[in-house]
């Protein structure tokens, strides 16, 4: 499907890209850059890329593929960078988990080169970062929201589609404004949710004694907080509208939990924990992969 990949951020999601194209057979080549040298070099060391490029623009020449997989604010800059490179016909995709802001860098920093772009955001990923976590089978069953924007040329946008079902996603299209909004609610707030949940413990007297002692239920709620400090810091700032929405609507559920418990309210505590319970246990087949 493609001869040559390039790749501009070779940490888990850029790697997994680069591992997934290549073990369907749909990428020949794959040229990386990361910004630390370092990584760049680590990623060649383990296969994930052919080449290492010493500039972002150095590895799009030749590309008939580039995928942007850098934290969302070096989104603008990095396209800057690269404009220039760019072939007339490339498709030309980000992975950011914002949208919104993703779409105004591409509109302010792609002229011409505009229409190739289509924005991706693969619902996938681990708590833990860099190219030594990439898997091929990342993105299989997981889904990938393309927001495309209004220069977007519907031939690149059905290619996208093509290229993330072969690796085995399920596609959805968007706006990006509906994409935000309903991520800030699923992603983006559980690990605000997570990462304050962690301080308020960390931060106790006690809490490194009690951490000790926690267990799986612990585990499982506080896994997101080990998440890329960088890569979170620029999400939460870059949807900040709808987080902290959000971030509104959960404290107003805190509060009436509290206030059921405070009051030893029994019924109504049972009865909103119940309604949780219910709407959790019904997600579980989507959650079976
Ligand atoms: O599995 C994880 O660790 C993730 O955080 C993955 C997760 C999420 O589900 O919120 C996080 C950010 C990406 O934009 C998409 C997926």
């Amino acid at each position: 499907m493609f001869q040559q990949l390039g790749l501009i951020g070779c940490g888990l999601i850029g790697g997994s890209f680069a591992l997934a194209l290549r073990q369907a057979g749909l990428v020949r080549q794959v040229v990386g850059y990361s910004k630390s040298p370092s990584t760049t070099e680590r990623a060649r060391q383990l296969g994930v890329i052919d080449t290492g490029a010493p500039s972002a623009l150095q590895a799009v020449a030749g590309a008939d593929i580039v995928v942007l997989a850098v934290p969302v604010a070096a989104t603008e800059s990095t396209l800057s960078a690269i404009r220039h490179g760019l072939g007339e016909q490339t498709l030309l995709m980000d992975v950011g988990s914002t949208k919104g802001d993703v779409v105004q860098a591409g509109l302010r920093a792609l002229q011409h080169q505009a229409g190739n772009f289509v924005p991706a955001h693969p619902i996938a990923g681990k708590e833990v970062a860099g190219v030594e976590h990439a898997e091929g089978a990342l993105f299989v069953g997981r889904h990938v929201i393309l927001t495309p924007t209004e220069r977007s040329r519907a031939e690149q946008v059905q290619r996208a589609i093509e290229v993330w079902s072969r690796i085995g996603a399920r596609v959805l299209t968007m706006g990006a404004a509906s994409h935000d909004a309903a991520l800030a609610a699923v992603s983006h707030l559980p690990h605000l949710l997570a990462f304050a949940f962690m301080q308020s413990v960390a931060q106790q007297p006690d809490g490194a004694r009690w951490l000790e002692l926690a267990g799986p239920g612990f585990r499982d709620f506080s896994r997101i907080a080990a998440g890329d400090p960088t890569v979170w810091r620029d999400i939460l700032l870059a949807n900040r509208e709808e987080v902290l929405r959000q971030s509104q609507a959960f404290r107003e559920a805190l509060v009436s939990f509290e206030a059921q418990i405070a009051a030893g309210d029994a019924t109504g505590l049972g009865d909103a924990i119940g309604r949780a319970s219910r709407a959790r246990a019904a997600l579980k087949p989507a959650f079976s992969h």
